[in-house]
């Protein structure tokens, strides 16, 4: 594994951060939320998943997010990023109401959120660089990309697998592109959502340090995942809050995780 020791840490966090923002450490007094959710409602077609949900991610934090399946942790997510609207409540990114933003200005918050997604998907008739560059290409950015991308594919050790098709890749490989690509255009805050799920335990460790190296960058981590063994092992790594959906109900987790 390719440790902080080995390609240079903060240095090389510095150089895989082309935005060149934040430095926030988690615990700044009063310091503006990057994500939160006040009194937050939702539900599909009727049903009510959650009410009165109140998550606040500070710049530096690090939560991981647990709950049986089904009880919303996706749609979390999902409200986290503003790819869906809240039935009640605010959600405020980087201290803005999105009721009150337009779509441009949600598109703006949104570039300053990492997403690794469950499913991560790729465009399979790309090689692998190319699809991590995306959403830079996108951006009109990719030449900022391009100048990042070697040192960006040995953080996550796809350095051989560059020009490998997504087809071609493990699934630990592909949950690793997709960490890459989330962070390549230097987000505040990375939100993962199930990234370890189909991956064996080394791979899983291997992908959460990469998670708390990025945390310890400056970065806000949240991971939804069921692996509760997962989260323990992150405990000897990084002062995580833990969060369980169940019921419609946020909880602080206890000490029996
Ligand atoms: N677009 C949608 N339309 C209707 N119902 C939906 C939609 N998305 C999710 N749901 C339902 O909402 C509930 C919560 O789904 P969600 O994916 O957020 O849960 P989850 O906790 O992430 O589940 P898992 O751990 O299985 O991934 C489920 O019952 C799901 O079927």
């Amino acid at each position: 594994m390719q440790g902080p020791a080995r390609w240079g840490g903060r240095a090389t966090a510095a150089r895989i951060e082309p935005a060149g923002r934040l430095r926030h450490k988690e615990g700044q007094a009063g310091g503006q939320a990057v994500i939160e959710l006040r009194q937050v409602g939702m539900g599909y077609g009727g049903r009510r998943l959650f009410a009165g949900l109140d998550l606040s991610l500070q710049p530096g934090s690090f939560h991981f997010l647990t709950g049986p399946s089904g009880a919303g942790k996706t749609t979390l997510l999902k409200l986290c990023y503003a790819e869906l609207r809240a039935t009640e409540g605010q959600v405020m990114l980087f201290g803005q109401d999105t009721r009150s933003m337009g779509r441009d200005a949600v598109a703006l918050a949104r570039r300053r959120i990492g997403v690794v997604h469950q499913d991560c998907q790729f465009l399979d008739h790309l090689p692998l660089a190319e699809n991590i560059l995306l959403p830079l290409t996108v951006a009109g950015r990719r030449a900022e990309g391009e100048v990042h991308l070697p040192e960006l594919l040995a953080w996550v050790g796809l350095s051989r697998r560059a020009d490998a098709l997504p087809p071609e890749l493990s699934g630990g490989e592909r949950q690793r592109a997709a960490l890459a690509r989330a962070v390549i255009t230097g987000p505040e805050v990375i939100l993962a959502d199930e990234p370890t799920g189909n991956i064996d335990w080394d791979m899983s460790q291997r992908l959460l340090t990469l998670l708390v190296e990025l945390n310890r960058m400056g970065r806000a981590v949240l991971v939804a995942t069921h692996d509760l063994t997962l989260i323990r092992a992150a405990k000897a790594q990084v002062a995580a809050r833990v969060l369980r959906l169940r019921e419609g109900r946020l909880l602080q987790a206890g000490a029996d995780l």
